[in-house]
């Protein structure tokens, strides 16, 4: 298949498009220094050069603390941007897969969140990315919003990357214990986009258009996935100055961060799983590779 157009192509889900989408036939791949997603005048003369049949949006304002201070960035590019992408492919006949996140929900539900749950954004990086979806949803092209979750990756950084780092310069380690959710990787996401592109495609999965979660399965609290990181970095020679029970767990009060997060990011994902045949692995499985691609022993072989 040709005529696939990825953004955000240096971020951790755009590095793993480019391997997923390979087989595909060509994908052109755009970082920031070609597509500025908070300049409409940029995105429609790139959109016009190349008429893509497909637009895959990972792009995005991400730094979730600085979005309160830096509000008309985030909202340009996580509110404003996905709604010129999905006006133009509704004109031009093209299909777009764009991304948003467990932070457009309150984290109140009990339960893991449904696609048709009421959000209720509580940072204004959640609030930007609910923006993004309803300019999306509201263009009438044919669309796919992936809602995922505490992503990671070899490549960009992510809370494995800095649970990492702080793990090798410090002896003790605070971290909260009562926001829970399912880590997810980049990897994965690609993955399962591929499979949604494919199915845009083809004619096997009727009905595609919508919005779908995405995590892996499994959960677990901000503290527990540090303690996987920790365990499985020690396990793979990791010169940690950290031992496991200076890993502390606290509460949310015991954190204070610019935005609010919420308690519960579990995404229900039976949706999904459903409507295209997918399995989705552990959590567990993915992050325990990435520690591996990282680890110290694997670039002395
Ligand atoms: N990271 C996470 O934990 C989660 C992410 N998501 C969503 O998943 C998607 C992918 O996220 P992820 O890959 O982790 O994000 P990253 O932050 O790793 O990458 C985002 C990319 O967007 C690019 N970008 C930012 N601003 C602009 C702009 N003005 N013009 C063009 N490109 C821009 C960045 O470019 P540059 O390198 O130049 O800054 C970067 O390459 C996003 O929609 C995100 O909201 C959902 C849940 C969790
Ligand atoms: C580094 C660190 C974090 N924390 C806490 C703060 C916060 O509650 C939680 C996660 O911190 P981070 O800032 O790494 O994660 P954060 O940037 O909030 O991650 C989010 O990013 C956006 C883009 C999303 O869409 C979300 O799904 C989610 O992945 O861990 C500690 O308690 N101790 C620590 O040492
Ligand atoms: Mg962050």
């Amino acid at each position: 298949m040709s005529g696939l157009l990825l953004t955000g192509a240096n971020g951790q889900v755009g590095f793993e498009l480019q391997r997923s989408l390979a087989p595909l036939g060509k994908t052109i791949a755009l970082t920031r220094a070609e597509m500025d997603l908070s300049d409409e005048g940029s995105i429609l003369s790139v959109l016009k050069e190349y008429k893509p049949r497909v637009v895959i949006n990972p792009a995005a304002y991400t730094a979730v603390d600085r979005a309160g201070s830096e509000r008309e960035q985030a909202m340009a590019v996580n509110a404003i941007a996905p709604g010129v992408l999905a006006r133009w492919a509704a004109d031009n006949g093209a299909y777009l897969v764009h991304y948003s996140t467990d932070y457009v929900f309150d984290g109140t539900k009990a339960d893991p969140y449904v696609e048709s749950d009421p959000v209720n954004p509580q940072s204004v990086y959640g609030e930007s990315k609910w923006l993004g979806e309803e300019a999306v949803r509201s263009a009438g092209a044919n669309h796919v919003i992936l809602r995922t979750s505490w992503v990671f990756g070899h490549h960009g950084n992510n809370f494995l990357k800095t649970i990492l780092r702080l793990a090798q310069e410090r002896s003790a380690l605070n971290v909260v214990a009562d926001q829970i959710g399912a880590p997810t990787s980049a990897a994965l996401i690609a993955d399962v986009t591929r499979r949604v592109v494919e199915a845009v495609a083809g004619s096997d999965v009727p009905d595609v258009s919508g919005t779908y979660h995405l995590s892996a399965q499994g959960n677990t609290s901000w503290h527990g996935y540090a303690a996987h990181i920790v365990r499985e970095a020690s396990a793979r020679h990791f010169n940690l100055a950290l031992e496991l029970d200076a890993l502390k767990p606290i509460s949310t009060a015991e954190y204070p961060t610019a935005a609010k997060r919420p308690q519960n990011s579990r995404l229900n994902c039976g949706k999904l799983m459903g409507r295209f045949s997918l399995p989705l692995p552990a959590w567990q499985e993915d992050v325990n590779d990435v520690i591996e691609k990282l680890a110290p022993a694997r670039n002395c072989k």
